[in-house]
């Protein structure tokens, strides 16, 4: 491993990684990639969750194909130097922030959407000029050997690989340094990723997890809220990120609720749901059995279906549950949707903050007053009001966690930003050497006072120039005042 970074940052060293042109051409070779071998990349994602090509399409392809031409036209604009507001003393100096490149770069994705957890991190590390190693979830072991496989095809193998393994691999990767860390996965690795980077003060960008919550006002489009939810919940067979984890709602509502969500899974899935195409799989058996778990003491209202060779669970909801039951303790992760009752919208909010923060936040109401209130007095890493999991195809949007649920964010322009160092620039002229004895010693009260007058005022070119004209009337008037 760490003659694997050494060369990588040897690479990096060369500056080969930094050009403009470069870094388009690794770009556009990425997306060539992903158009050339789409069968490839498609079939991987199929085996790995049991999804149907078309879904592997929508759910992953579609949003690297995205961020890639985002990126492209983008790239020129995000990677320029940006001028910077000067004091009077500066006035005259070029000031500017130049993004730069972090270095060498370390991308740990997970098994759910396992190749855009990967490729959506690897574009903003290519775009924002680093050398960068990926490392794909083993959980999705076909996915993992794709990239292996195309990845060192179409990139340059110096600056760009990929580590394929679990966690004995990913232990000894995690103990070289790297100048920035974006780890996907569960709340307790990313506690071992940051110790780790801890150690060499490397940041890290933690894509974590978390319960979702989603609540149900009374004044709400009962129909599309369930129709959204019902989407939402159950893609990918609800092995989602910021799924809605669970519903808050008043009591009054579940039946409705229930009744709902039924009518639109046999819409979405069919009369038999283990036939449909877009009804996928539990990832391994250890989730499965997880999963199964979570249904012990629960009044399933709908679904509850379960078959171990398949790993099938069937669309779930649990009604009338107790905050305190084991459903409620931990992130789902699969396709079971709990109804917690509460009395109004001020108890949701008590009930959302006496939890840990979490990824992803929707609320459903007619009143948008109200959305913006539980915005406001909640906290969670992202927020979608009447619809959910759609904050994460906006890619002007942040995405990432907050507290329990991760760090840092990423998406877009927030992707070449957490990989790039925002370095301030000042180029100071030769000229103005009598005001800089304002600065040398000895010093003076008097010093201070100009000091105070050139670096405490905010100027912009206009102002200055209508304060030298304000200074040379002055001097003007006291001449003629001289000689008069
Ligand atoms: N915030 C986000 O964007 C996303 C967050 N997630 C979260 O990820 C979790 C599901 O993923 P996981 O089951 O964790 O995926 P996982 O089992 O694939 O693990 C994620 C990565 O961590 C590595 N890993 C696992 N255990 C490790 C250890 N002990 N030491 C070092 N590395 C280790 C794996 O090799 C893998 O590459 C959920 O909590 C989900 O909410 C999932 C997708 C997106
Ligand atoms: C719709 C795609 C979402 C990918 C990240 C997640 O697991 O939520």
């Amino acid at each position: 491993m760490e003659r694997q970074v050494q060369r990588l940052r040897q690479a990096f060293r060369s500056g080969r990684s930094r050009p403009l042109r470069f870094r388009m051409q690794q770009l556009e070779a990425l997306k060539r990639m992903v158009q050339e071998r789409e069968k490839d990349i498609l079939s991987a994602i199929a085996a790995d969750l049991s999804k149907s090509e078309l879904n592997a399409y929508s759910h992953e392809v579609i949003t690297i194909l995205g961020e890639i031409d985002f990126m492209l036209a983008n790239l020129p604009e995000l990677a320029s130097a940006k001028p910077a507001k000067k004091n009077l003393l500066t006035m005259l100096d070029e000031a500017y922030v130049q993004p730069e490149p972090l270095g060498v770069v370390l991308i740990i994705g997970a098994w759910n959407y396992p190749f855009v957890l990967i490729m959506q991190p690897l574009v903003g590390a290519i775009a924002a000029g680093n050398a960068a190693i990926v490392k794909p979830s083993e959980l999705s072991e076909n996915t993992a050997k794709i990239l292996a496989k195309l990845l060192p095809q179409y990139l340059d193998q110096d600056l760009y690989s990929v580590v394929n393994g679990g966690v004995s691999e990913t232990t000894e990767l995690l103990k070289q340094r790297f100048d920035h860390i974006l780890y996907t996965g569960n709340t307790a690795v990313g506690k071992i990723v940051m110790e780790a980077a801890a150690k060499h003060l490397t940041p890290v960008t933690l894509e974590l997890g978390g319960k979702s919550p989603c609540y149900i006002d009374r004044d709400c489009d009962l129909d599309i809220a369930c129709r959204r939810i019902t989407w939402g919940k159950y893609m990918n067979c609800g092995q989602t990120c910021i799924a809605p984890d669970y519903v808050l709602c008043e009591a009054s509502l579940q039946d409705r609720i229930v009744q709902k969500i039924k009518e639109t899974v046999k819409d979405f899935y069919g009369e038999n749901i283990k036939e449909s195409p877009d009804y996928e799989r539990i990832i391994n058996l250890r989730h499965f059995k997880r999963l199964q778990s979570l249904l012990e003491g629960q009044k399933i209202a709908f679904g509850g279906e379960t078959d171990e060779v398949t790993r099938y669970i069937a669309p779930t909801i649990l009604t009338d549950v107790d905050p305190n039951s084991k459903v409620m303790q931990e992130e789902i992760f699969g396709p079971i949707l709990p109804i917690v009752s509460v009395k109004n919208v001020d108890e949701a909010i008590n009930f959302i903050n006496d939890r840990e923060k979490p990824l992803a936040l929707y609320i459903f109401s007619h009143n948008n007053k109200l959305i913006k209130r539980v915005i406001d007095e909640t906290s969670s890493g992202g927020v979608t009001g009447n619809d959910v999991i759609m904050h994460f195809t906006v890619n002007s949007l942040p995405f990432g966690g907050v507290g329990a649920s991760g760090m840092g964010a990423y998406h877009g322009k927030y992707s070449f930003d957490t990989f790039s160092h925002q370095r301030p620039c000042l180029l100071k002229g030769l000229k103005g050497e009598s005001v800089n004895k304002l600065r040398y010693p000895p010093n003076s009260q008097s010093k201070i006072g100009w000091a105070k007058f050139f670096l405490l005022k905010q100027f912009s070119r206009g102002g200055l120039v209508m304060l030298m004209v304000a200074c040379l009337a002055v001097a003007a008037a006291m001449i003629v005042k001289e000689y008069l």
